[in-house]
């Protein structure tokens, strides 16, 4: 597949690498598994036609694991030095070479291996950095893991990196770009596909393979015929967690179904939410699986409610954990109806973060403009309100609606979203936009964006 966009990291990479003219430079990737660190990387030094030693960890017998490192050498640099262990190859990397770019795929996993060797190459890194020219990129999925090595302030690597990126999914415009080169040229298709897959683009790739144009149609074929969506959750997560996994996979479980609140998560695992403080609080700081939201009006409020944070984990636990006894008998057409039946109830909410994506992307290219966006709701007279999103710049609120609905009445809408407003008690300007796959009526006063109108902002604006 093509490469898309990350011309950012590109160019970050490309400073780091510009540092070697004087001294080594050390880079530290890390980002969800199929985020896309590796072929960035390789992107990166084919572009700049830099020659580099490419050591892939993966978790073998450390002598196996040498010799892998040992042909690569001989491949790329003619030697064929012999290894008992990886001092001598640590020996053998900084002592004979100078300028050169070593890229260390998947890094934490020495961890598993042999930790001891994380800390001979801090050792041979700060004895040699300076009066060498190395380029020297780790990568790692397992955010965890990848603290250990260098996040935390007892880590060995800690403080060494000239370059530390956290890789992000790609933006809804860039992957609808993608889908649009893949032959998805429907753009409710497209939105179907991000707010599933969001930006990780390993998933769009089966489209080379399954080609097809139709969301479900697209979905049944990965079902039946790659085992990607039936185990990527799960091997995801028990990699990450090791064996504290049960109690994450409850509370992301809990989540998933729509329990928002630390009482209502708690009340889902028949945990107290005491006890379920510490692991909400490493979810979301430690491996960034979830987000804490507050009302966006009301930062210093109390009330905060959670929410998982990667669009295809989310849809993994509503539909393919839950249905784990249809997946195991391989009953695909059942489970395919069970998740087109409920499709449209689970994408309302969805489409909302969809919408946020969006929103920030169109942003940054000034179509509208917020210093920050988010949700609100709150306490009316009669029960609670929630307003989708508000964008805040100063004293100027956008208040947004969305529906993922056909023949929406905006001035309805309207009308129901300017009451919300004034539960808010907001004193700034005021301005509203509501969005909908399509209307049966636009609404004066307002700004009224259909699925055409976004796919013109996004992909042609
Ligand atoms: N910017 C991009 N444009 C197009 N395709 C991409 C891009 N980034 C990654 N891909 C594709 O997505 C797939 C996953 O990427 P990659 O293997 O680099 O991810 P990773 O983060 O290293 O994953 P893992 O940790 O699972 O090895 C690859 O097949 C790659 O070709």
């Amino acid at each position: 597949m093509k490469f898309y966009n990350r011309e950012r990291e590109l160019e970050a990479l490309e400073k780091s690498f510009g540092l070697t003219d004087t001294r080594s430079s050390l880079v530290i990737i890390t980002g969800r598994r199929r985020i896309g660190k590796t072929r960035l990387v390789k992107e990166f030094f084919s572009r700049k036609n830099i020659p580099y030693l490419d050591f892939f960890v993966s978790v073998k017998e450390e002598r196996l694991l040498l010799e892998d490192f040992r042909e690569e050498i001989e491949e790329k640099l003619g030697y064929s030095p012999k290894f008992e262990s990886f001092e001598d190859f640590m020996n053998f990397l900084f002592r004979t070479q100078d300028r050169t770019a070593v890229f260390f795929d998947e890094f934490q996993n020495f961890l598993k291996i042999n930790p001891s060797i994380v800390h001979d190459f801090q050792k041979f890194w700060d004895r040699y950095k300076e009066d060498k020219k190395f380029f020297i990129v780790l990568s790692g999925s397992y955010i965890g893991m990848m603290r250990k090595v260098f996040l935390l302030r007892r880590s060995p690597l800690y403080g060494r990196s000239d370059l530390y990126i956290d890789l992000k999914p790609l933006k809804p415009g860039t992957v609808f770009q993608m889908l649009d080169d893949m032959g998805v040229k429907d753009f409710e298709e497209k939105i179907k596909f991000y707010g599933v897959f969001g930006g990780v683009p390993k998933y769009y790739e089966y489209l080379e393979l399954f080609k097809e144009e139709n969301f479900f149609d697209f979905l049944e074929q990965m079902l039946r015929f790659s085992s990607i969506l039936q185990s990527e959750g799960e091997a995801l997560l028990i990699e990450e967690f090791g064996r504290a996994h049960k109690i994450y996979f409850s509370i992301l479980e809990a989540i998933a179904s729509g329990r928002n609140t630390l009482v209502e998560i708690a009340n889902a695992i028949s945990q107290k939410p005491t006890t379920i403080t510490k692991y909400l609080k490493s979810l979301e700081d430690y491996f960034n699986l979830i987000s804490r939201e507050k009302p966006v009006l009301e930062k210093r409020a109390k009330k905060s409610r959670y929410i998982i944070s990667d669009y295809f984990l989310n849809f993994w636990f509503t539909f393919i954990r839950k249905n784990q006894g249809l997946v195991e008998t391989e009953n695909y057409d059942a489970l395919i109806k069970k998740i087109e039946a409920n499709f449209s109830t689970y994408f309302g909410r969805i489409f909302e973060r969809v919408v946020r994506d969006i929103l920030v992307e169109l942003n940054q290219r000034g179509v509208v403009e917020f210093e920050e966006i988010g949700p609100q709701w709150g306490k009316a007279k009669k029960g609670s309100y929630e307003i989708d999103l508000v964008g805040i710049k100063g004293d100027k609120a956008l208040f947004v609606e969305v529906k993922w609905r056909d023949g929406v009445n905006a001035e309805a809408i309207l009308n129901d979203l300017k009451e919300k407003v004034d539960l808010t008690k907001w004193k700034g300007k005021k301005e509203f936009l509501i969005i909908a796959k399509s209307f049966k009526k636009r609404a004066n006063g307002a700004i009224c964006w259909d699925l055409r109108d976004l796919e013109r902002l996004l992909l042609r604006g």
